[in-house]
């Protein structure tokens, strides 16, 4: 698949960074948006528009660049052999993606947990991963199934779950125009498909910390 990005060993790890655009395809995608200003009625030529098309073009590259990241790789990477087999639970992770069907963004939350059989894995790669699934156009239930398959499949553990809760602006801004509604998806794996053990999975998401 073409890059947005140029990797280096920085984004290989899991950064991104913002000034690695690839600079044909910044130039594409903003030739293509001075057209749909002036098709929406504005004046591309004018002064506060003028670096727009190329702020866009960037932008959407950002929210776009979990397509040229491999979540297994990052996960493989900090991979630690270990004895502990109780859940580990990271939640309140900051979800930011975008509806495949409208291009606008859905955001929220998502809670992972995985019961290592073995290995555990780094703390901050599971935000990592759910990044990495969320920077590209998506549905919500595609996304969970994704983390979901990619911590199993990578460590094997003897378990995993995963809830997100996500607004869609979608629904919010056009369309239905639901301002409050909130979405809820889940996925589980292994022991979570136990009664007690989900259960436990879901009081720690919900408990709070004070
Ligand atoms: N299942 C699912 N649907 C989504 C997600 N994000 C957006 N949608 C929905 O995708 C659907 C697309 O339906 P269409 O009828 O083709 O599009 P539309 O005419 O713009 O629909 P409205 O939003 O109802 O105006 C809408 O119902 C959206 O709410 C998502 O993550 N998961
Ligand atoms: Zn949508």
């Amino acid at each position: 698949m073409e890059e947005h990005f140029s990797l280096n060993e920085e984004e290989i790890d899991g950064y991104v960074k913002i000034d690695r655009y690839n600079p044909e395809k910044v130039a594409r995608i903003a030739a293509h948006y001075a057209d749909i200003l002036a098709l929406l009625g504005e004046d591309p030529s004018r002064q506060g528009l003028l670096k727009t098309p190329e702020r866009v073009a960037k932008a959407l590259q950002f929210l776009t660049h979990g397509y040229d990241l491999d979540a297994a790789e990052i996960l493989r990477s900090a991979m630690f052999e270990e004895e502990y087999s109780q859940m580990v639970v990271v939640k309140d992770i900051e979800v930011y993606s975008m509806c495949e069907h409208h291009m606008l963004p859905f955001f929220g939350k998502a809670h992972v947990a995985y019961i290592p059989n073995g290995h555990i894995v780094g703390l901050s790669k599971i935000p990592r991963v759910v990044d990495i699934f969320a920077r590209r156009l998506q549905v919500q239930e595609r996304l969970t199934n994704e983390i979901r398959d990619c911590i199993q499949q990578t460590l094997q553990p003897a378990g995993v779950a995963v809830v997100i809760e996500c607004k869609h602006l979608c629904m919010c801004m056009r369309g239905v125009q639901k301002q409050n509604s909130v979405t809820t998806t889940s996925a589980f794996t292994g022991e979570f498909a136990h009664e007690r053990t989900r259960s436990e999975f879901l009081r720690l998401i919900t408990a709070s910390l004070d």
